[in-house]
Parts: structure tokens; C-alpha cells; sequence
């Protein structure tokens, strides 16, 4: 027998775990589409310069808050950039005052806005202890930036390389390893016990690296970690569809003008939060897991990060035509390009614009 036909699917409004929001005219352009999805989303502190400290990140937030739609309803959770000159107390602080939700690693040079980031981890092994006695979360950009290292290796050598002997000694750290891209990740994941966690993103579930270079190169398609073989991107499906709560939504979004990414030397980064939920009710259907979409969405991020789950709903709306996606979103100083998930997708965002 056929499955019942359903035309209208109301999930609890999710939470992206992973989003970057920048400044100015692209925050202001940005935050209303993501906030007509997510009620609440950690937020990316690789500004320039970054958001380093609990006064960073109250500034930031006020500015977010500012770029709201009207009759929208957002909460930024903020994070800090962690430094090798980060003082522990001073996260601490930050955390006991609710102000921050979590601290970023990222290794230097691994990633857009990522040289003030951590060159030597001993440097910054007295935040991260203090990170695992106080039970705040570690965002991890998870890839080595050793220029021996083939880029399509850099996760998996830091899982072996940094990430497992980092757990090994720190056990009470509560890890969310970033945007995960290979299935070695999602091995990693699942074999350890507790304290890990990891975000998978829209395009890393939806496309894999012969949408990027087959045919001509996709710039709007390039970015970090990069797209890797089908394989892994089977592998992220199995994970997120699976119902296993150590894996959660982190979009990523990562907006940047569609003249910096089409480019001899372009920017790392997809910005899909405009089309992120329907493409993952169309992923989620199309694996015939549409009942476990609200559980990677809505609810095992925010128990990972220990929040309340979210009381408003999301409403997506099946149309019995392929919904036209947006591609160019307008900014202040020039257009982003939106995801283009290259498969139909018959889900869309219910319009609650109008009164
Ligand atoms: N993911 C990306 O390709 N880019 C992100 C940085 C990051 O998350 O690594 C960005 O800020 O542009
Ligand atoms: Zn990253
Ligand atoms: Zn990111």
C-alpha cells in the first residue's frame, strides 16, 4: 500500500545549529530569511575582526536583533572565537551570564576569517579545560590546514591527527564537530560514548563533489569542508535521516556576494537559508523519513546544547508542481546567490507574510 499523501507537514520550528550572519548590509539582508525558518540559531563569530569577547558578542547580538523582519521572532545564540589569547575567566564569565552558548575553535587557516584562529592547541588547553568543567560546548572546524594534506583528507586527518587524541584527554568536553563531510566522521561520531556531537548541512546532504565539478565548475557549490565523493554524501543521508540524536542541523549558511565566489580565487561558502527546510522535507521524504525530519531539526541540537525545545511550529506546504527556487537574494552592496539544490523539490515554506 501507498503511503498516505500529505500536502501540509507542521514540525516544531527548528533550531540551526550553525550559521554565519556576518555584518552590515548582508546581515541585513540575511537575517530575516533565516529567522522565517529558525526560531533560534548559534551563531558564527568569523567577523572581521572576530568576536572575541563577551562584549563582541553582546554588540553582535544587539545588531542581529536589529536586522529582524517585522513580526518575526529570533533568538542568536552567540558564540566566542576562540584565540591562543582567549582568557578562561573571561568565557567563564560570559557563560555563567547566559551570553554566550558556545566557543569556536578553528584551526588557523583552515577556513574563511580563520587567521586569528589556534595554531598550537597546548596554547589553548586551559580554555578548553575549563570549557569541560563548565559544561559549555566546543564548536569545532574539524580539518587540519597542513599544506601536505590533500583537502579532500583534512576532516579525516584531524579526527585521527587532533580530534581523538583531544577527546582522549579532555573526556568531559562536550565537542559539536562542525558541518560534518565524510563518513569516517560519522564512524567517529558514533562510536563514542558521550560529549559528541556533529552539525550536517543542507548541501553536504543534498549535492556531492561531481555537482561541483562535472560539466564546468559550480563556484556557488565550493565550500569548507569541502564536497566530497557520493559515498560520504550517502553516509551524512544514513546519519541524519537515522533518528540517532548525536547528529542535528547546522546549516551553515554562509552567504557571500556572488562576485566574491565567481571569481579566479573565490570564497568558501553556500548560503542556504532560504531554501534549507524545504530541501530537507524533500531529502527526508524522498528517504521515506519525513517522521524523524522534526527530531534533526528541532530537537536534538537544542537537548545537545541543553535548551528548551521550541513551543512555535513551522508549517511546509507540498505543492503538486516543482517549487521555483530563489537563487538571487539582494544585498546593500550586490545579489548572493541562493542554493540551488539541482533535484525538484515540492516543499515550501507556508507564507506568513500576509495578515
Ligand atoms: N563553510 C564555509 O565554506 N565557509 C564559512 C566558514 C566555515 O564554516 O568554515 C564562511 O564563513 O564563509
Ligand atoms: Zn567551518
Ligand atoms: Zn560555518
Amino acid at each position: 500500500m501507498s503511503k498516505p499523501f500529505l500536502d501540509r507537514l507542521i514540525i516544531r520550528k527548528p533550531d540551526d545549529m550553525h550559521l554565519h550572519l556576518r555584518d552590515g548590509a548582508m546581515l541585513k539582508a540575511v537575517v530575516p530569511v533565516s529567522a522565517a525558518s529558525f526560531s533560534r540559531a548559534i551563531v558564527m563569530p568569523n567577523l572581521v575582526p572576530p568576536v572575541v569577547t563577551a562584549v563582541d558578542a553582546e554588540r553582535y547580538r544587539e545588531r542581529i536583533m536589529g536586522a529582524v523582519g517585522e513580526g518575526q521572532g529570533f533568538e542568536p545564540l552567540m558564540t566566542l572565537y576562540l584565540t591562543e589569547d582567549t582568557d578562561p575567566k573571561d568565557v567563564a564569565r560570559a557563560a555563567a551570564s547566559g551570553q554566550i552558548a558556545a566557543v569556536k575553535l578553528y584551526p588557523a587557516g583552515a577556513t574563511t576569517n580563520s587567521q586569528s584562529g589556534v595554531r598550537d592547541l597546548d596554547k589553548v588547553m586551559p580554555v578548553l579545560e575549563r570549557l569541560a568543567e563548565i559544561g559549555l560546548p566546543l564548536c569545532i572546524h574539524g580539518e587540519v590546514t597542513d599544506k601536505a594534506v590533500d583537502i579532500f583528507d583534512r576532516e579525516k586527518v584531524f579526527l585521527e591527527t587532533v580530534l581523538s587524541p583531544l577527546v582522549a584527554r579532555l573526556p568531559n568536553l562536550r565537542v559539536v564537530l562542525e558541518h560534518l563531510t565524510t563518513s569516517e566522521g560519522v564512524s567517529f561520531v558514533r562510536e563514542r560514548q558521550k560529549n559528541l556531537a556533529a552539525t550536517i548541512t543542507v548541501h553536504h546532504l543534498m549535492i556531492n563533489r561531481n555537482h561541483m565539478l562535472v560539466g564546468g565548475i559550480r563556484p556557488h557549490y565550493y565550500c569548507l569542508p569541502i564536497l566530497k565523493r557520493d559515498t560520504h554524501q550517502k553516509a551524512l543521508v544514513e546519519a541524519a535521516t537515522s533518528g540517532d540524536d548525536r547528529f542535528f542541523l547546522g546549516t551553515d549558511s554562509a552567504p557571500h556576494l556572488a562576485t566574491d565566489k565567481e571569481s579566479a580565487c573565490g570564497c568558501a561558502g553556500c548560503f542556504t537559508a532560504g531554501n534549507a527546510m524545504p530541501c530537507l522535507a524533500q531529502l527526508f521524504e524522498d528517504e521515506g523519513a519525513l517522521d524523524r525530519l522534526e527530531g534533526f531539526t528541532s530537537e536534538f541540537g537544542a537537548r545537545y546544547y541543553g535548551l528548551a525545545l521550541n513551543n512555535e511550529k513551522l508549517t511546509l506546504l507540498r505543492s503538486p508542481q516543482p517549487v521555483t527556487q530563489t537563487l538571487v537574494y539582494e544585498t546593500m552592496n550586490g545579489q548572493v546567490a541562493g542554493f540551488d539544490p539541482q533535484r525538484d523539490i515540492f516543499w515550501k515554506l507556508e507564507d506568513t507574510s500576509e495578515a
